[in-house]
């Protein structure tokens, strides 16, 4: 299928930034994994010092091929982070989430130098929010923080069977247009039972390569 050819172009172009002796930060969701397949073929997997992972399912798949799964705790800053995005908009700001990892994958990002996003081009937007924007909630607080989240224009909807990697549920909103993106994640951010806001805004990719099936284009902010 051509998205799957667009991802692998992306992830390929993202092994040139992996470096050898170093410990590389992980991120989770389809594109990430064709990346971390990638890491094994390309023999990458055996250079590198160890991976931290955004993911209980990204931590399996780094073990299978070899690679040492380490805590953020014990490493420092991380030289770069390779994840995907749901959708990133002309400022290299995102949304992700779409697969429940996103208060990980923050940490992880915020912990890292650089931010390597990996996608294909059916999510560049020039606005943000076609995506239903997630947001992790502390069970107790998700109608509350669903009722705020409506005061502020958006339509929360409980995602249904998920619990994330930390024990809590996901509201994903629709109908937002996001154009301050900045202001947006502060907001949601600052209402009393959220965890954390699928909005990388403040701190967006630093790289975004995106693939397409003859290649892959480099974009810097
Ligand atoms: O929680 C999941 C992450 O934010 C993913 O990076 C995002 O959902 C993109 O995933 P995929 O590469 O499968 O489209």
């Amino acid at each position: 299928m051509s998205q799957d050819l667009a991802k692998r172009k992306a992830a390929e172009a993202a092994l040139a930034y992996v470096q050898a002796g170093r410990v590389l930060g992980v991120g989770t969701g389809s594109t990430v994994n064709i990346f971390i397949d990638l890491l094994a073929e390309s023999g990458l997997a055996g250079k590198i010092k160890g991976a931290v992972s955004s993911s209980n399912a990204s931590s399996e798949r780094l073990q299978k091929i070899g690679v040492p799964v380490l805590d953020l705790n014990s490493t420092g800053e991380l030289s770069i982070y390779v994840d995907g995005a749901d959708e990133s908009n002309p400022k290299l700001q995102l949304i992700k989430g779409g697969g429940a990892a996103l208060t990980r994958e923050k940490i992880v990002a915020a912990a890292s130098e650089q931010f390597i996003c990996i996608v294909d081009r059916s999510k560049q937007v020039e606005v943000l929010g076609r995506f239903p924007l997630p947001v992790e909630v502390i069970p107790m607080a998700q109608a509350y923080v669903a009722r705020r989240i409506e005061a502020l224009g958006g339509q929360p909807k409980l995602r249904q069977n998920v619990i994330t990697d930390n024990g809590n549920q996901i509201l994903d909103v629709h109908g937002l247009a996001i154009h301050d993106a900045v202001a947006l994640e502060t907001e949601i951010n600052l209402i009393t039972g959220v965890v954390c806001v699928g909005l990388f805004a403040r701190r967006g990719a630093d790289v975004l390569i995106v693939g397409t099936p003859e290649g892959a284009q480099i974009i810097k902010p």
